[in-house]
């Protein structure tokens, strides 16, 4: 049916369940559907050439406006917090706490730093931010289609937005919940607006977007992407779910998280760092023949 389901890269415990639901979207039409991703490492690239791509956090991290001792500080966060995120040994109502230690020391750091708002688009332009292969026939052909596309990132979203708007992809059909940065009348960082959002509390972050979802109480047909199994709870919000195809990104500790993917996702894609498995089933699922 979609030949780019057959590469060495997917998996899929139940191949005729994901047959069927993917039938069922394209017999119901673009008109029923919404798109929900996640960001970091899910559309952007995981590592290239070898080297490990930024994430939103990592863009600031890594840039002149931050002072070498805070560099430090947030490098040390990140060896320690990061190993937690993806330890497969612990359960999430362990790590729950420690991501918000994490996120919350990391916020407080960078506010610190009095981060201009009018660099971030140079940060973002001087980065190594990269979207995967096939990102531009992804947003486009949602667009096209206008299909809504909610990115539901736990990264920044000032800066998330700037890597789509530089990747000339932030179509009026995309909206971003994330965590935005609040300037002071200077324009210098001064605090993170609203509720924290980290990787494990997306469905309260989804449930207090309930406008969102009430405006696309018609599409009942979902098809969600992300890198994490705190990203499944992206979809909570939607209205009168009837069909929904999970698609997983498995990128680091891969044989240690396989099993444990397989049994969230409904298609799992092991170190691929393209978008063509999204993009041929969208492709599939919009066409009228
Ligand atoms: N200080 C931090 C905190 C988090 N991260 C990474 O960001 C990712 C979250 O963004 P999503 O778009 O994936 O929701 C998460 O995977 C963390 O590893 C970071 O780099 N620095």
């Amino acid at each position: 049916m979609i030949p780019e389901l057959s590469r060495p890269s997917v998996y899929m415990r139940d191949p005729r369940r994901v047959e069927e639901i993917i039938k069922a979207m394209k017999q119901a039409g673009p008109s029923t559907m919404q798109v929900i991703s996640d960001f970091d490492m899910t559309l952007t690239r995981f590592a290239y050439n070898g080297k490990r791509c930024p994430t939103c956090h990592n863009i600031l991290e890594n840039s002149k406006l931050i002072s070498q001792e805070c560099r430090d500080k947030l490098e040390d966060l990140l060896n320690t917090y990061y190993p937690i995120e993806i330890d497969s040994s612990r359960s999430v109502e362990e790590k729950l706490p420690l991501m918000v230690e994490w996120w919350t020391k990391a916020h407080d750091l960078l506010v610190q730093q009095k981060i201009r708002k009018d660099l971030l688009t140079l940060v973002v332009r001087e980065s190594d931010a990269m979207l995967r292969e096939g990102y531009r026939v992804f947003f486009d052909q949602l667009q096209e289609h206008s299909i809504p596309l909610l990115i539901f990132s736990a990264g920044v979203g000032d800066v998330l937005e700037e890597v789509i708007r530089q990747a000339g992809v932030f179509h009026p059909n995309v909206k971003i919940f994330s965590n935005y940065m609040d300037f002071d009348e200077n324009g210098a960082l001064r605090a993170f607006k609203g509720q924290l959002i980290h990787i494990y509390n997306k469905r309260e972050g989804a449930l207090l977007n309930s406008g969102h979802f009430q405006e696309l109480k018609a599409r009942h047909n979902v098809l969600l992407l992300g890198d994490s199994l705190g990203d499944l709870t992206m979809a909570d919000g939607v209205y009168s779910m009837e069909n929904i195809l999970k698609i997983g990104y498995l990128n680091d500790k891969v044989q240690e998280r396989k099993e444990s993917y397989l049994n969230a996702y409904d298609i799992v894609l092991q170190q691929d760092e393209t978008m063509d498995v999204a993009n041929a089933i969208l492709l599939y699922m919009t066409s009228s023949h």
